[in-house]
């Protein structure tokens, strides 16, 4: 069984963070860990209810995974100051050979401050760089590049390059809705690829960016190509948003098991 590691945020409700990424590593028959860099604990009312763990207990958790039981492929969400993404940096340089999906995680979906505004220059310029891949949302990208991109295919195809820029193997820029679909761009210096789908009425897609590269962390994991595996993540990530849940207050989850179950929810 393949072993994946995820290093982010414990977000409370659920939906995103490494819940998100645990659930999703159940679903996709992978092993999944975790390394806890914060806790997230926020409500509709306030922004308050972010913790932020000792950058020693990051480190005992990684240890704890890297020498007992090791790993097939690792991800990043939430790391919120520059310190910790200083000690992340330095602990994935010692496992050279595995997939590293970098998920550049900034604000969540009800407006809280995942990602420190002095820590964007850390992120490029030690993170990025070890990257398999980045999975910036377009907000994430403009922080990136430090200007802003425009809804028009041209622009979002450049925005991709430039992104590319910053030294990463590859990029996928999850650019939202473009068109009326749910449109993501791919380059890895060679290849530029859309990936499209039916864009989803509806405002509960907390946890959609977790799982899609939660899902990509795995595939990649079990050795799976690329290209192929961002085409099972968008279809996972794609079922999760059309049967999301919603428990009356906020923004609700994607259903992280949806597509396992897609054809009992055929028949409800
Ligand atoms: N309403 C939607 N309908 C269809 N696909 C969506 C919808 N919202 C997001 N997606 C897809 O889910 C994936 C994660 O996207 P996104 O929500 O933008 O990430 P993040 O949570 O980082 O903002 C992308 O592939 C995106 O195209
Ligand atoms: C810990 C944590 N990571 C990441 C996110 C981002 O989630 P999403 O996948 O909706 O972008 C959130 C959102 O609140 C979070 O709490």
């Amino acid at each position: 069984m393949r072993r994946v590691v995820t290093i982010a945020g414990a977000a409370a409700q659920g939906s995103a963070g490494i819940q998100a990424d645990l659930k999703t590593f159940q679903e996709r028959d992978v092993y999944g860990m975790s390394v806890i860099t914060a806790t997230v604990a926020n409500n509709s009312r306030t922004q308050e209810g972010i913790f932020i763990r000792d950058i020693e207990e990051i480190e005992a958790q990684y240890y704890a995974i890297s020498e007992m039981v090791g790993m097939d492929a690792v991800k990043t969400g939430m790391l919120f100051s520059k310190d910790i993404i200083l000690k992340v940096s330095e602990l994935l340089k010692r496992v050279p050979t595995v997939p590293k999906i970098i998920d550049p995680v900034m604000i969540g979906k009800m407006g809280s401050q995942l990602l420190a505004d002095d820590a964007i220059e850390v992120l490029k310029k030690y993170l990025i760089p070890q990257a398999t891949i980045i999975t910036p949302n377009r907000l994430e990208a403009e922080k990136l590049l430090a200007r802003n991109i425009f809804s028009e295919i041209d622009d979002l195809e450049r925005a991709t390059k430039e992104l590319y820029g910053l030294s990463a193997q590859s990029v996928l820029l999850k650019a939202g809705e473009v068109d009326g679909k749910a449109i993501d761009f791919f380059y890895d210096g060679e290849t530029l690829e859309k990936f499209e789908m039916p864009l989803i009425d509806t405002i509960h897609t907390s946890g959609a960016g977790c799982t899609f590269a939660a899902c990509l962390t795995a595939e990649l994991a079990k050795g799976v190509e690329m290209i192929q595996a961002i085409h099972r993540s968008k279809q996972f990530v794609h079922a999760a948003i059309q049967h999301s849940l919603s428990f009356g207050k906020g923004v609700g989850s994607v259903r992280h098991g949806a597509l396992r179950k897609k054809s009992d929810f055929k028949s409800q």
